[in-house]
């Protein structure tokens, strides 16, 4: 991977000082601001490269679009739900977490909960400290030989389950992601959730929120649990339906709740809050100062890493970048991203690019074909009106412009060559390439292979014509008469008609090509 240049970073929230620390020592500025309104944010982050924030910063498009020179945004922690990944990857700005510094601390704060709900713990506590000494009030249940319902067997799931089970608890559990066999292995027993419901004596949830889990305990699925049932939400505000669970909790169909998050941070509703059965808290699950200094040391790091090209550990949004790490994968980039520009350019004068097929040959590219096509868009799109087309946001950037991107890989004949082909609109306009001795090259174009590969560096002119000695003649006229030099020139081998395609390199673009497209056809100059 390229290093992404990262030099002023902005951490927006109460992050353990070593993220401070670990960012210094690696030569980053960083600013510190807390509670910034939306406003002071907007206006705030065009000063930066990266941006670290926890929950309570909303990072919105309108927060994003303002990040002129913002590359990554941070998330030391889990969720990244208050962060518009979709509006980030538009951009190409990387979004990254660290999804397990906090784990064993959100786990633990659910398991705690469990146990209060079981025993009305935060209730006896506040009855003490008004002088009471209630032992009738609060007769508890054992949680020996409950069953635990977990929905979401990820990582807090999975830590959530063998715990309870220390206590003799029946876990049971739902994922769409996780195979049964692997959650058995732990000790959850996998079943839908209509199964699921009617079994369970308490219900914790501990999937991401998105539009698949909002409200995923609401009126109908609360009706189908146990009478009495008691729920835990250590994950996110909405996961629990509030107002079904607020007539649940009122109507006695729920027992208890635990809450350590909710839809708005801080409530101003504070119905659930107030409820005697409900215990809350203001989202504790990961203040501790272990996982806080696991997950602020973690996104330190990562960003240094990602700063430096060595690794990229935690990206959301930025799969295709996860294959960019064998040595010689930036000559394919750039060798992609010219091949793009090789074509944009020689077919400028005909219909806008609304295909684009990209095949790898040769077992080495096998798993490159995903950066070598949007490296290719990234070519393809450089003089778009867009804000720096990168491999981040390049596939969304093609179907934003109308361009359907299709890749495959094929084994080469030859062992051990790779090479790359790019069509634009069907097989109208085509280039290959490869790279050779760490360059990367232009071997054929529109049909026509050069006679020696043509480096892809520098200022580079191409144009179609017929074998003859005098164009060439005029072509350097017209060089020498801007100031040109010609500095290297490669022809390909005749097409039908006797035609043949020419790149010069040149010492600097042409002021205007249109005195040499009088003289050739399909000229066409571009810097790669
Ligand atoms: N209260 C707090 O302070 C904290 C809250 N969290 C929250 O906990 C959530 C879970 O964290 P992890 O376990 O680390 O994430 P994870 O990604 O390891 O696990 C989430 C699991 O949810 C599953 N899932 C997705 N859709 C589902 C559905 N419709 N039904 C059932 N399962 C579904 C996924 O397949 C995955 O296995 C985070 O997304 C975050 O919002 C995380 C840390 C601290
Ligand atoms: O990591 C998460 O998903 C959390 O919810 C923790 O949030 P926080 O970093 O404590 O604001």
């Amino acid at each position: 991977m390229a290093p992404i240049s990262v030099k002023r970073v902005l951490i927006s929230e109460s992050v353990d000082p070593c993220c401070k620390s670990v960012l210094q020592e690696n030569g980053i500025e960083v600013t510190e601001k807390q509670q910034m309104t939306k406003e002071e944010l907007i206006a705030e982050i065009r000063n930066y490269d990266g941006l670290i924030v926890r929950s309570a910063t909303k990072v919105t498009a309108d927060v994003i679009n303002a990040g002129s020179s913002l590359k990554i945004i941070g998330r030391a922690g889990t969720g990244v739900d208050n962060v518009d990944v979709d509006a980030a990857t538009k951009r190409g700005i990387i979004v990254m977490n660290t999804p397990s510094g906090n784990t064993l601390s959100a786990a633990e704060l659910t398991c705690a909960l469990v146990m209060s709900l079981s025993r009305h713990i935060p209730q006896a506590v506040i009855s003490m400290k008004d002088g009471k000494w209630d032992r009738k009030k609060f007769m508890g249940s054992e949680l020996y030989g409950k069953v635990l319902g977990i929905v979401g067997l990820g990582r807090i799931g999975k830590e959530v389950a063998t715990r309870m089970q220390s206590f003799g608890m029946k876990t049971i559990g739902y994922d769409p992601i996780t195979p049964p066999e692997v959650s058995a292995s732990w000790g959850v027993e996998q079943m839908t959730l209509d199964q699921l419901w009617p079994q369970c004596d308490y219900i914790t949830v501990h999937t991401p929120l998105m539009a698949s889990t909002t409200g995923l305990l609401n009126d109908a699925s609360f009706a189908k649990c146990k009478k009495g049932v008691k729920v835990v939400n250590c994950a996110r505000g909405g996961i629990i339906d509030e107002a079904a669970l607020l007539r649940a909790l009122e109507s006695g169909q729920c027992g208890g709740a635990g809450l350590d998050v909710f839809v708005e941070e801080p409530p101003r509703e504070r119905a659930l809050v107030n409820h005697p059965n409900v215990i809350s808290c203001p989202h504790l699950g990961a203040s501790t100062k272990e996982a806080q200094a696991r997950c602020g040391k973690d996104i330190a790091l990562q960003i240094v890493d990602m700063a430096t090209g060595k690794a990229l550990v935690g990206a959301v949004n930025a799969q295709v970048l996860a294959s960019t790490f064998s040595p010689d994968s930036q000559q394919w980039i750039r060798l992609g991203e010219s091949m793009g520009k090789v074509l944009k350019a020689c077919s400028a004068s005909t219909q806008p690019c609304s295909q684009l097929h990209v095949t790898s040959l040769g077992e080495a590219l096998k798993k490159s074909t995903g950066f070598l096509s949007s490296a290719a868009v990234v070519g393809l799109l450089t003089e778009a009106p867009h804000n720096g087309p990168n491999l981040v946001n390049a596939l969304p950037l093609a179907k934003e412009t109308g361009i359907t991107v299709h890749t495959d890989h094929k084994a080469s004949d030859e062992r051990e060559a790779c090479v790359m082909e790019v069509s634009v609109n069907g097989s109208r306009y085509k280039a290959v390439g490869s790279v050779q001795a760490g360059v990367p090259v232009l071997l054929e174009l529109n049909g026509s292979v050069f006679r020696q590969p043509v480096p892809l560096t520098g200022h580079l002119l191409f144009f179609r014509a017929n074998c003859s000695t005098e164009f060439l003649s005029s072509i350097t006229g017209v060089l020498a008469t801007a100031g040109v030099e010609l500095q290297s020139f490669s022809a390909s081998s005749s097409s039908s008609g006797g035609e043949k395609w020419y790149c010069m390199g040149i010492s600097s673009l042409l002021g205007d090509i249109g005195a040499l497209k009088s003289l050739v056809k399909d000229a066409a100059q571009l810097t790669v």
